[in-house]
């Protein structure tokens, strides 16, 4: 690590103990004197321990000076450098992020006790002046609050976790809870006055997020006239960056870009102004936008879990086993062709187990590719000259994984290896096999083994896909037929194959971020890097310390 010039270097006291505090633009340490005294020499180590601290100045949330409670005021003595703690009648409070159990983070704080105010002054001037440089913190951020995601605590934990953490981060605020649903996208789209905030918050689940997505997205788009019924269409990206604070029933977009589905920890994110790119995919039938997505898109199994859920609402989140249930016993398959656009280049593989983590390199990569790929052919001239895959096929599920989609109840997700930000999605076709297979699948996404490693599972990287199912085929053979001579024949031919077999094709629909799709048709394009959230992506758990500093390195 690159030594740092100090800008401030003070004895101070923290609780009734001599520590030398510094500051530098990168870190503040405290280091208790004693200790160190004891210890000159040797290697320390445990920072608690040892009595050395230190916190990145990017982790600290604020420093407030602290009105005259000095446990130690009625000593009397007075001297300019603390001799002993009863000498400090001043104090200030550093508020920090610490790190606690599994990616989850905490405010905590300490308080700095030294016998003069002007010095107590000049650290929490120099410390604010240090925060001040930190331009990707917001400022102002508009809030939406859905009261009915999840157990419908969503309010309670705004007013309660997440509003003081802003408040002594000093960041204002506009909060609207929303009244129906769709409130939120409809007033991002037309209403919002977007340039009086650094960000947006969404407080929900899955489905509060998509409909902020949504706003945004199509607000960027209305603004900057592009068509979103064009597929062809490069799509304008979002300046704004999007916080989540968890309170849904999967917080699955929450989960795989956090770690965790902790309103604490994502306040925290967007306190120090994290940004993370996410690829977006759009979804369209023949000319005509439906949605988008950023997680799951899901055909067959969790199409058809969503959709019994959605008729049991009033459950919360327990209504997605009780319907994983029903839908697993249903035991249902569907026909069509899947049609794709492989991933080219050094994006990896589904089954490579490169886990998309904190500064992904696969993510920067995509990332630099995508401005290259600015400045030479449009992206849909590159993707017309790619040759299309096509699978046609009986399926249980059709899985379409833009992100790993983890969450509390698949820790790994359902595309482990799926990357935030790569400007591809993992297609994960399941075909038709026993109720034991498909178990022994699904159990997978709970577990650590390999949900791919079946025969009857599929996997495939990819830019773009299409899927059709069969009964929409036959639609069109039989348009097609019926057009020329013996189409009555053809028909009745049709008819009567399905009589006889008992198999006549049926649809599901598709699960679009938890949110069902009224097509089955459908075109899906990704688009890299098209939003930015609040979120850093999942750190890797530090493996070395600094042995004076204990920082990670
Ligand atoms: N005031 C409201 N009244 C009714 N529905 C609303 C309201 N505000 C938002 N919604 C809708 O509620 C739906 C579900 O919300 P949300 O995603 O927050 O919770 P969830 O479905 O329980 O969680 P998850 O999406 O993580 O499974 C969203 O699709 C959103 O459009
Ligand atoms: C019969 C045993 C079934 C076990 C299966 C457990 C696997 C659970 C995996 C859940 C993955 C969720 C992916 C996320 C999807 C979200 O977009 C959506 C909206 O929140 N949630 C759901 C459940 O569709
Ligand atoms: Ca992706």
């Amino acid at each position: 690590m690159e030594k740092q010039p100090r800008l401030l270097c003070s004895e101070l006291c923290v609780q009734r103990r001599l520590y030398e505090v510094t500051l530098n633009c990168a870190i503040l340490a405290w280091k208790d004197i004693q200790i160190a005294k004891k210890h000159t020499g040797r290697a320390i180590y445990g920072a608690v321990k040892a009595g050395s601290h230190c916190v990145p100045v990017c982790e600290i949330i604020a420093v407030q000076e602290k009105e005259d409670d000095s446990p130690c005021k009625d000593t009397g003595k007075w001297q300019k450098v603390p001799q002993s703690p009863a000498d400090c009648q001043h104090a200030f409070t550093v508020f920090y992020i610490e790190r606690t159990r599994q990616h989850c983070w905490r405010c905590s704080n300490v308080t700095f006790h030294c016998s003069e105010h002007s010095l107590c002054l000049l650290w929490v001037q120099t410390i604010r002046e240090q925060l001040g440089l930190l331009t990707n913190r917001p400022k102002r951020l508009l809030v939406y609050i859905n009261p009915y995601g999840g157990k419908q605590r969503g309010k309670q934990i705004y007013d309660h976790k997440v509003a003081p953490i802003f408040s002594r981060a000093s960041i204002s605020t506009d909060v609207i809870v929303t009244e129906r649903a769709n409130h939120a996208r409809d007033h991002l789209k037309t209403e919002a006055d977007l340039k009086k905030y650094d960000g947006v918050v969404c407080v929900g689940g899955d489905g509060m997020f998509s409909e902020i997505m949504h706003g945004l997205v199509s607000r960027m788009q209305q603004d900057a006239s592009v068509d979103e019924n064009s597929m062809e269409e490069t799509l304008v990206p979002c300046g704004l960056r999007i916080g989540i604070i968890p309170a849904g029933s999967t917080d699955c977009i929450c989960y795989a870009t956090v770690g965790s589905n902790d309103p604490v920890t994502s306040a925290l994110h967007i306190v120090v102004g994290d940004s993370q790119p996410m690829d977006v995919c759009s979804v369209h039938n023949e000319n005509s936008f439906l949605r988008y997505s950023v997680s799951l898109l899901g055909y067959g199994f969790y199409g058809d879990v969503l959709t019994y859920s959605e008729r049991k609402r009033w459950m919360g989140p327990a209504r997605y086993d009780i319907s994983g249930v029903k839908t697993f016993l249903s035991h249902r398959y569907y026909e069509g062709t899947v049609s794709f656009l492989p991933a080219e280049g050094n994006l990896g593989t589904p089954r490579d187990k490169m886990q998309c983590r904190s500064g992904c390199s696969i993510c920067r990569q995509s990332s630099s590719d995508k401005l290259v790929s600015k400045d030479e052919d449009s992206v849909s001239d590159a993707e017309c000259r790619d040759t299309w895959t096509v699978i046609r096929g009986k399926f249980l599920a059709i899985n379409a994984a833009n992100m790993s989609c983890a969450c509390p109840r698949s820790p790994k997700g359902l595309s482990p290896s799926a990357h935030l930000a790569d400007g591809t999605t993992d297609l994960i076709l399941v075909r038709k096999c026993s109720r034991i297979d498909f178990l022994r699948h699904l159990l997978r996404h709970t577990n650590k083994d390999d949900q791919f490693d079946h025969s009857f599972v599929e996997v495939y990287r990819v830019k773009q896909f299409r899927f059709t199912p069969r009964y929409q085929e036959c639609d069109s053979e039989v348009d097609l037929r019926e057009s020329g001579a013996g189409g009555k024949r053809f028909l009745s031919q049709i008819c009567r194959e399905h009589r006889a077999c008992g198999c006549m094709p049926s649809q599901s629909n598709w699960n679009c971020d938890g949110e069902i799709l009224p097509q089955t048709a459908i075109q899906v394009r990704v688009h890299c890097q098209l939003i930015t959230l609040f979120a850093r992506g999942i750190e890797e758990q530090p493996v070395f310390e600094d042995p004076y500093t204990h920082c990670a390195i």
